[in-house]
């Protein structure tokens, strides 16, 4: 296949509003992916598209689906992410890679499947949301292009669209899952039909206000220490709303760098500033008709809280570079895990902003106040876990059970499920657990005082850090457990046996939450 000029007649614009339109209903994976190439192939013509995705957990890469164009069977469909490849490379660094000649690029002794196959000139690019690298885009030629400085501007564009939509695409796919798995079970009164799982009357409560508020066109802030499960209940009021067949965006505030986010949010025209190559659709846009989901909303900067607050009032934006207005139809939902009153004090969070986006606050108690949650919890996260990773399940016997209900989870539900992960890891590999195991995956050496003294777990354990002090402030807590974390990981951040992983945070929301609590490693 020769390589056709770049056509400008269909604009990037329309692409990514035709690839949002498709994920907004029901697709699978493949009728996706040929739409896409569909789309591509209208601007020029390739040998190869594919796209893998990252598990950084795994370090695996595996392929999203079947690729395009010529076949490249040496490839295997998941493998390490090792530097030494191109999709390794672009992980690795985050950032685009392009190579004309394949087979200089890659040494005789590192053969690559793509130069067995024909090809000669390759690009990839990362696809990333709020920091995080979900996975990659490649497309390659028999022949270099002569266009390729075009096309390579093409895929900067539309690169991060497309990740939000296989963002979108996958979540909707684990819901599916999680329906089809728990769904023969949903006479258990203890698993919601949504995804959220309970058995206290609090969250019961916060289920039924969800269930309400979903139906109106209102605006919701939703409070909650971080992990409560804040950004599921977004998805969750969008998905009963009439909104579910539009898009559901998720927008992590803090994620995204100062400078970037007012065309992030709004989009741009050409030319609004250096580099803005081409006009670009932001991500309220996208979720045109759909939800807007903000969340640590009071991240944002003041102004950037104003144009928030403008949108609210008056359903239209402006793009950056632009005079015109556009109307929106968009919901916008807000979490914040901080003290609003505290925040509005000392002007981080604007009063107004506020007041516009509290016409109904949900507020999820954290774990420590519902343990009747912890036992449904357990038993469901090692269901999904053993079966998503092959792993032998594991039976909690009372004595763990007790360990997990007395302990204070200051990373609540995520920490929950993290701490279960390693439980199941640490059985696998032992073929047994105990005390010892949970006390050493929880950091138990500072946060045991909520283990009764005459639960075995106790009896070697130092009982000092008493977190049940009234005079610590949940914030002292955290930054305490942070520090334990990152002392215990040697200060690594990332990777498999880094604190992000251990705390099951993503690594921007760690080093996000060191910032603010003034933690330096
Ligand atoms: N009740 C629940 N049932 C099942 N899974 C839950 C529940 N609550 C939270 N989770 C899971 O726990 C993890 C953390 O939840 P989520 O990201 O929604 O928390 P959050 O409050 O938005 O956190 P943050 O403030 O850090 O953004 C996710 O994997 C989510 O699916």
């Amino acid at each position: 296949m020769a390589s056709k000029k770049l056509s400008r007649g269909v604009s990037t614009e329309v692409i990514i509003r035709e690839l949002v339109r498709r994920v907004s209903s029901p697709v699978s994976r493949s009728s996706f992916f040929q739409s896409l190439s569909r789309l591509i192939q209208q601007q020029f013509s390739f040998d190869r598209l594919c796209i893998n995705l990252y598990d950084p957990n795994s370090e695996l890469i595996s392929f999203f689906t079947a690729a395009e164009g010529t076949v490249v069977n040496a490839l295997s469909p998941t493998r390490k992410a090792e530097k030494s490849t191109v999709a390794g490379h672009v992980i690795s660094t985050k950032k685009p890679v392009i190579i004309t000649d394949l087979a200089q690029y890659f040494s005789e002794e590192l053969q690559n499947p793509l130069t067995e196959s024909g090809l000669t000139t390759t690009m990839a690019f990362p696809l990333i949301i709020n920091d995080d690298i979900i996975g990659t885009i490649h497309c390659s030629f028999v022949q270099e292009p002569d266009n390729l400085y075009a096309i390579m501007e093409f895929f900067l564009d539309i690169a991060p669209y497309i990740a939000i939509c296989i963002g979108a695409l996958i979540a909707s796919e684990q819901k599916e899952r999680w329906v089809a798995t728990n769904i023969a079970s949903h006479s258990d009164p203890k698993i919601s039909q949504e995804g959220f799982i309970y058995e206290s009357a609090k969250i019961r409560q916060v289920m039924k206000t969800a269930d309400r508020v979903a139906r109106l066109e209102i605006p919701v802030l939703i409070l909650g220490e971080t992990g409560t499960g804040k950004s599921l209940l977004a998805n969750i009021i969008h998905s009963i709303s009439k909104r579910h067949n539009n898009t559901f965006v998720h927008v992590n505030c803090p994620a995204i760098a100062e400078s970037l986010f007012e065309s992030e949010l709004f989009g741009h025209a050409k030319g609004a500033f250096t580099g803005a190559l081409s006009s670009r659709v932001g991500r309220l846009e996208l979720a045109q008709k759909g939800t807007l989901f903000l969340d640590e909303i009071a991240e944002l900067s003041l102004e950037m809280q104003s144009k928030i607050l403008h949108v609210l009032d008056y359903q239209s934006f402006q793009r950056v570079g632009e005079s015109s207005s556009i109307p929106v139809q968009t919901r916008i939902i807000a979490a914040t895990n901080i003290n609003v009153d505290k925040a509005i004090r000392q002007d981080k969070l604007r009063k107004d902003l506020y007041y516009r986006l509290s016409t109904y606050i949900i507020e999820i108690p954290p774990l420590r106040e519902r343990p009747e949650d912890i036992p449904v919890l357990s038993n469901y996260f090692i269901n999904e876990l053993s079966t998503s990773q092959g792993l032998p399940k594991i039976n909690l016997s009372d004595e763990l059970m007790h360990a997990l209900i007395n302990y204070y989870w200051p990373g609540n539900i995520r920490e929950l499920k993290n701490v279960l992960n390693q439980l199941l890891v640490k059985n696998f590999i032992a073929n047994k657990i105990d005390c010892n195991d949970i006390k050493e995956v929880m950091s138990m050496d500072t946060m045991n005082s909520r283990i009764p003294e005459k639960n075995n777990c106790t009896d070697d354990s130092d009982n000092s850090g008493n977190i049940d002090d009234v005079s610590m402030s949940l914030q002292e807590v955290e930054k305490r457990h942070i520090k334990e974390v990152l002392h215990f990981t040697k200060g690594v951040i990332s990777g498999p046996k880094g604190a992000a992983t251990l705390l099951g945070l993503p690594r921007s929301t760690l080093q996000h939450r060191m910032r603010k609590l003034g933690i330096t490693n």
